[in-house]
């Protein structure tokens, strides 16, 4: 049977700056860069999955700000991941990394020089024309 299993991740902007983390080692996609999150669980809507992954994962409490478009990436012959992006704002926290190998705030323009994990690559595309990173980068 096809899985086709849904994963959210968070564009967190603040401060003219947007959150990326790297994948430890012991992780599947080991050392590529993301924007964080991870897999919905049953009964949990998209926006609680957000927020509770980033609470997880990182100690930072974010407010979902919009959805942007999906992107379908095949991870096995039987599989794909759907990952569903959300730009979002910092409200409070600070960053306590508790499964990536680091993370750090980065201006629009040096998304472009990390290694992105695949399913990335048309989220980012898609962010760098979106008005509000223009705002931000001007
Ligand atoms: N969170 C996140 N996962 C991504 C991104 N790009 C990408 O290919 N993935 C993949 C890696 C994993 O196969 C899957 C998400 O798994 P995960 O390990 O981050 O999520 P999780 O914490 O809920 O998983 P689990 O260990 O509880 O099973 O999506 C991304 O930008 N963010």
């Amino acid at each position: 049977m096809f899985q086709s299993i849904k994963v959210t991740c968070a564009i967190i902007i603040h401060q003219g700056k947007i959150l990326v983390a790297q994948r430890s080692e012991s992780m599947s996609n080991p050392l590529k860069w993301e924007f964080p999150g991870g897999k919905l669980e049953a009964f949990e809507s998209l926006e609680d999955c957000i927020k509770r992954e980033i609470l997880e994962e990182l100690n930072l409490n974010i407010e979902t700000l919009e959805i942007l478009t999906a992107n379908k990436h095949k991870i096995r012959e039987n599989a794909e991941i759907e990952l569903i992006p959300f730009i979002c704002s910092y409200i409070n926290g600070e960053i306590k990394l508790k499964e990536h190998r680091s993370a750090k705030w980065l201006r629009p323009a040096e998304l472009n020089t990390l290694d992105w994990s695949e399913a990335d690559i048309p989220i980012l595309n898609q962010l760098i024309n979106h008005n509000m990173i223009k705002d931000i980068s001007s």
